[in-house]
């Protein structure tokens, strides 16, 4: 759907060019939920910022459906932007406008008369689950409550694309979940493609298909979240993983400690409930120790990994990575 071809924005002032986005290649498939992951100043709000042309690259395309919206006119650009909606950290609402006002905000804009825009905006509060709310004025809802009306306007002109810059990085936890399970259930129930961006790992594990890691303005890893999850390669994606909890690594310290072979076990899907340990240990009559392990789930995917160490006789050891790749889990040998 969206192929953003070698992008590069560079930023010039008094004695200092800075390079944001430095020769970007990207392709986000229709219907996918789409994340890019990096710190901070790392080149995300300059990067998801292209997909709508609020800053249009120095040097590249950015080709949707085929064509290049980099050399779209103003008319065509607006057109093309009521098909992309946008959600944003501090939800940006108008204050002094009630609920249903700041949903229907886009709709007048796209010129639709007021009764069409009264009963589109009441069909997407109800989609987003504040239908008693619409008279409020936004300084009388929670901070998630917010953001629903900023996702309902985002909505609003029935998008193909949505764009969310840090759509849950001012909100608690538990509000968090509760935004990024309603972003799943629109995903789901309109399918319309989301790209989002974030600093958290955990956003990135909760709702996307696919990552892109963005480090100094370029994607230094991609591809499916259950592959990078399992194996991380590039350094940023390691540390990004370890700070929200999942430390491929950790097993090292322990490693000294104990004798026998080292075996790091992937698991995905039903694999991942299967008890192939206690087989592995009964049927090779092997000594199996767990020096790390996790299991977690990727939106509705069950993963996991453990590090274990093995020990008993040379057959059986040999025996081992084939069992394990006969139900379908991957196993790496960390230590002969
Ligand atoms: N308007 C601008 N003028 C000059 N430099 C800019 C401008 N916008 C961004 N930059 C620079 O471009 C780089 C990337 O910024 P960007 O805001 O895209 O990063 P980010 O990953 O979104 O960071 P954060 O998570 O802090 O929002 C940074 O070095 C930033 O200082």
């Amino acid at each position: 759907m969206i192929h953003l071809k070698n992008i590069r924005k560079t930023y010039e002032s008094p004695g200092r060019v800075s390079h944001a986005l430095d020769g970007v290649d990207l392709h986000i498939r229709q219907g996918e939920v789409f994340g890019i992951i990096g710190r901070s100043g790392a080149g995300k709000s300059t990067l998801i910022r292209m997909l709508n042309l609020l800053e249009r690259p120095t040097q590249g395309e950015v080709r949707v459906k085929g064509e290049d919206i980099t050399r779209f006119s103003d008319a065509r650009l607006r057109q093309y932007r009521q098909g992309v909606g946008m959600v944003f950290q501090h939800f940006n609402l108008l204050r002094s406008r009630t609920v249903i006002d700041n949903v229907c905000f886009p709709l007048r804009l796209a010129g639709m008369a007021r009764r069409a825009q009264l009963e589109r905006a009441h069909e997407v509060l109800a989609l987003v689950g504040l239908s008693e709310h619409a008279g409020k004025y936004p300084r009388q809802l929670s901070g998630g409550q917010q953001q629903r009306v900023g996702i309902a306007r985002a909505l609003a002109n029935r998008p193909e694309l949505l764009l969310c810059d840090e759509a849950t990085s001012a909100l608690d936890p538990e509000t968090t979940q509760s935004i990024l399970r309603l972003l799943l259930d629109i995903n789901k129930r309109l399918g319309l493609t989301i790209v989002l961006i974030t600093h958290g790992m955990d956003v990135i594990r909760a709702v996307c298909d696919r990552v892109a890691v963005i480090d100094a303005g370029r994607i230094v890893e991609s591809g499916d979240v259950l592959d990078v999850f399992l194996h991380p390669r590039h350094a940023v994606t390691q540390s990004l993983l370890s700070e929200s909890g999942v430390d491929a690594e950790g097993w090292r310290d322990l490693a000294q400690a104990v004798r026998g072979r080292l075996l790091r076990l992937s698991f995905r899907g039903d694999a991942t409930v299967q008890p192939m340990l206690s087989r592995a240990s009964r049927e090779l009559n092997l000594d199996l120790s767990i020096l790390q392990g996790s299991v977690s789930r990727i939106k509705d995917t069950p993963y996991g990994q453990l590090v274990v160490s093995a020990q008993g006789a040379e057959p059986g050891l040999e025996a081992l990575a084939g069992m394990f790749a006969a139900e379908g889990v991957e196993c790496e040998v960390l230590r002969p």
